[in-house]
C-alpha cells in the first residue's frame, strides 16, 4: 500500500488520568511527537513510572490516547495483527503446545492449514525452537518461553514488533544470548522494533535510536541516534560515553556545552566532552 507519511508517526500523543482528588489530572504522557523510520530499532528507556509501557500500549492499540498515531498511513485505534506484541511474562497459553501457540494467530487470521504449518515452522526455526514444537510451556526455560512468545508474534507477519521488557525476567547470560538472537532475527527480517527497557546497557547494545523518557509528566528528554555499527562489542568505549550522557539525562543534569536540550545535531560535541 503506498503511503506518503513516515512509516509511523505520533502527533501530539498524550495520556491523562484523573487523580484521586476531584478535578485533579495526572499527565502520564505529555504531548509527544515522533517519527519512526521503517526498519529502525528504537529503545524506550527510562525510570519506573515515566510512561514507557503506556506509550507502547498506545501504539499497540491497548490504550486510549489523545492525538494521532499512524502506521503506514493507517490510524491506530485498536490492536491489529500488523503490530506484534511481546510481553515480559510471555503470555503463552499453557494448555497449547509451543507449535499451537505459534499457529494460533495465523489460524485466527484464516490462513489455510498448509500455509499455517509452513509459517509456524519457519518462525520456530527463526527462534531456534523447531525441536521443541510439541512441548507445553511448562517444560520450557524462561529463555525458551520468550523465544516461543517471539515466534508467536512473528507468525502474524507484523510490520512492527513491540516489546515490553521482554528479557527482564531472564538471567544475565540468557538475556545477552537473547539480545544477540533478537538482533539476528531483526537483521534477517528487517522488521521495525520498539523495545521497552530499564537497562541502559541493553538499550545501547540493541538500539539504532534511544528515546530517554523522564516522568512527571512522562516526556522524551533525549532522542539519541546511535552512531555505532549494528554488530557491537559490549566493551566498545563509545558505549561508555553514550552511557554517561544517558545517565546525566536520567539524573536531569543540565547537559554539557550550555545547551538547553541535547539533540542529535549537537550530540557529537556533547559526547566528546565525556571522557
Ligand atoms: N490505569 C491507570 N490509572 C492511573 N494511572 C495509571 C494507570 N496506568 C498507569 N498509570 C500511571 O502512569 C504512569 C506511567 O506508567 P507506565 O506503566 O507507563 O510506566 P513505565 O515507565 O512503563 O513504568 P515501569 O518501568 O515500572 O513499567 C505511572 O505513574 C502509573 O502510575
Amino acid at each position: 500500500m503506498p503511503y506518503e507519511e513516515a512509516f509511523m508517526e505520533l502527533k501530539d500523543v498524550s495520556v491523562t488520568y484523573s487523580g484521586p482528588l476531584p478535578g485533579q489530572l495526572h499527565h502520564v504522557l505529555h504531548p509527544l511527537n515522533l517519527q519512526v523510520n521503517e526498519g529502525e530499532f528504537i529503545c524506550l528507556l527510562g525510570p519506573s513510572g515515566c510512561g514507557k509501557t503506556t506509550l507502547l500500549n498506545c501504539i499497540a492499540g491497548f490504550q486510549t490516547y489523545e492525538g494521532t498515531i499512524t502506521l503506514q498511513g493507517q490510524r491506530i485505534t485498536k490492536p491489529g495483527k500488523e503490530r506484534g506484541v511481546v510481553f515480559q511474562d510471555y503470555a503463552l497459553f499453557p494448555w497449547f503446545t509451543v507449535e499451537q501457540n505459534v499457529a494460533l494467530g495465523p489460524k485466527m487470521n484464516g490462513l489455510p492449514k498448509a500455509k499455517r504449518s509452513s509459517l509456524t515452522e519457519h518462525c520456530l526455526r527463526l527462534v531456534g525452537l523447531e525441536s521443541f514444537a510439541s512441548y507445553y510451556p511448562n517444560r520450557l526455560s524462561g529463555g525458551m518461553k520468550q523465544r516461543a512468545s517471539l515466534a508467536r508474534a512473528l507468525a502474524n507477519e507484523p510490520s512492527i514488533l513491540l516489546m515490553d521488557e521482554p528479557f527482564a525476567a531472564l538471567d544475565e547470560q540468557t538475556r545477552e544470548t537473547m539480545q544477540s538472537e533478537l538482533l539476528e532475527i531483526k537483521r534477517k527480517s528487517g522488521i521495525t522494533c520498539i523495545f521497552v527497557t530499564h537497562s541502559i546497557s541493553e538499550a545501547l547494545y540493541l538500539a539504532d535510536r534511544i528515546l530517554v523518557l523522564l516522568p512527571r509528566p512522562g516526556r522524551v528528554a533525549l532522542d539519541l541516534a546511535l552512531d555505532l555499527p549494528h554488530i557491537r562489542d559490549r566493551n566498545d568505549d563509545r558505549l561508555f560515553r553514550y552511557q554517561k550522557l544517558i545517565r546525566s539525562v536520567l539524573r536531569e543534569e543540565p547537559p554539557a556545552h550550555g545547551e538547553s536540550k541535547p539533540s542529535n545535531q549537537i550530540l557529537e560535541p556533547i559526547l566528546a566532552s565525556y571522557p
